[in-house]
């Protein structure tokens, strides 16, 4: 055993693992089982990993020999794994104040983007700016991610549709996974929307034949690396076949496949996602059934979204019948400029009361089921040893004050910790 290590939190009113298995996600059976100790302790060690877990008395006897670089008392607080959130678009300039009111007043999604609106006003503006304006605003929202509770991210590119600024926006998203306390699961979205002036056949092959190859030589070269491939499969998007096409060339890079589908229309993008392998697929508002035994059969998870189905006011998606079916289900926040909402607390509010969901389910879509999305279960999503010691503390007593809490999270979270170490304190934590 080393004498020294990073961190200890001891005295948890609850602790809660998520699971101890060594499970990489959770299906509807065993969310039910959620692992909770109850006066417990956690220890991470000096590569930010968690060493131990457990009881306070099993803890303090097997640790009375070792030194800390730093000790927290969680007497009458919760320890939870840090959140996961599996969907974001963190990186754009120029907000869309002004289209949410339109939509308030009647616009659809769809009739605002065929417009020259949505997705195309962020392209504007993100190419237009500079990759320090990119960066300080990731930063800042990233920042906020972490302050309620997120400690991996999955951050897609998409706001640029040419080579020059899908680049500038994986370099900005490689920035922020070196400099910053929070971990990253980068997503090239080359394929968000048809860029102005372009056919969809000319911007699928733009991206097959110049953007992916490029990308290849570039991560070779070490400028970033890039987890995941998106493509927005939608009606008047990105038909199947072009999304089928995208994809495989990605995959062929051994880029994992993740991407949204089954949104405004019904695509049978479950049914693509699942032959093709996918890892996540996100939307699925309008998935069919076949879509939903595809998915449960390939392992493809299925990403909900619940602030994007609220905001546009969508059919509420399907989470109980896919969890009776066998589909592994996470959530994301979404976070755009469409859906301007980073925070994985009110994501699984939303989910359990729209999307009838219970805590339980909330919690595990948001931990290891989120990480499993983004094809890292196996060091995130829950508290068991050896995995990367990312964790919140909350002032209260019940760890179901993270969800039953709707907003305010900034006067319940304690401590946000990344490989052991104190990314966010919140001092004047009010009591709950
Ligand atoms: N649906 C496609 N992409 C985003 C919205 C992006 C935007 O409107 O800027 C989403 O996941 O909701
Ligand atoms: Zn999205």
């Amino acid at each position: 055993m080393p004498s020294q290590c990073r961190l200890l939190v001891r005295n948890a009113a609850q602790l809660v693992q998520v699971s101890d298995s060594g499970a990489q996600y959770l299906g509807k059976a065993e969310m039910q089982r959620l692992v909770v100790i109850t006066g417990a302790s956690i220890v991470i060690n000096r590569e930010g990993l968690i060493e131990a877990v457990g009881p306070n008395e099993l803890i303090q006897s097997k640790y009375t020999e070792v030194t800390f670089d730093q000790e927290i008392d969680a007497c009458g607080m919760c320890v939870l794994p840090g959140l996961v959130d599996a969907h974001t678009h963190p990186v754009w300039a120029g907000d869309r104040v002004h289209e949410f009111a339109m939509k308030l007043a009647g616009a659809s999604y769809m009739e605002i983007h065929r417009a020259g609106g949505g997705i195309h006003f962020t392209v504007e503006h993100t190419r237009k700016a500079s990759e320090e304006e990119l960066f300080e605003r990731l930063r800042g929202r990233l920042w906020r991610m972490v302050r309620t509770g997120t400690t991996l991210v999955e951050c897609k590119t998409g706001y640029g549709l040419n080579l020059e600024t899908e680049t500038k926006m994986l370099r900005v998203i490689e920035r922020a996974r070196r400099e910053l306390d929070i971990s990253i699961s980068s997503t090239y979205c080359g394929a968000h929307s048809v860029p102005r002036g372009k056919t969809p056949a000319e911007t699928v092959d733009d991206i097959i034949r110049v953007q992916l190859p490029k990308l290849k030589e570039m991560m070779a070269n070490g400028e970033f690396h890039i987890d995941n491939i998106d493509v927005f499969c939608e009606k008047g998007v990105f038909d199947l076949d072009s999304t089928r096409a995208i994809l495989q060339a990605g995959k062929e890079m051994k880029l994992q496949i993740n991407f949204h589908g089954d949104e405004l229309y019904p695509m049978h993008a479950a049914e693509l996602g699942a032959e093709l392998g996918a890892l996540a697929i996100s939307h699925l508002e309008e998935v069919s059934d076949a879509g939903i035994a595809a998915m449960a059969t390939a392992k493809s998870c299925a990403v909900l979204l619940p602030s994007t189905a609220y905001i546009l006011r969508l059919k509420t998606p399907r989470a109980q019948d896919m969890l009776d079916a066998g589909v592994i289900v996470a959530l994301g926040s979404d976070f755009n400029p469409n859906a301007y909402c980073c925070s994985m607390p009110i994501t699984m509010h939303l989910a359990c009361v729209n999307m009838k969901m219970s805590m339980n389910e909330s919690l595990v879509a948001a931990t290891i089921n989120a990480a499993y999305a983004l094809g890292k279960s196996h060091s995130h999503g829950s508290l068991e040893v050896g995995k990367q010691g990312d964790l919140l503390i909350i002032n209260a007593p019940r760890w179901e004050h993270l969800i039953y809490q709707f907003g305010g999270h900034q006067d319940l979270i304690k401590y946000v910790i990344t490989k052991g170490k104190i990314a966010y304190e919140n001092k004047s934590c009010l009591d709950y």
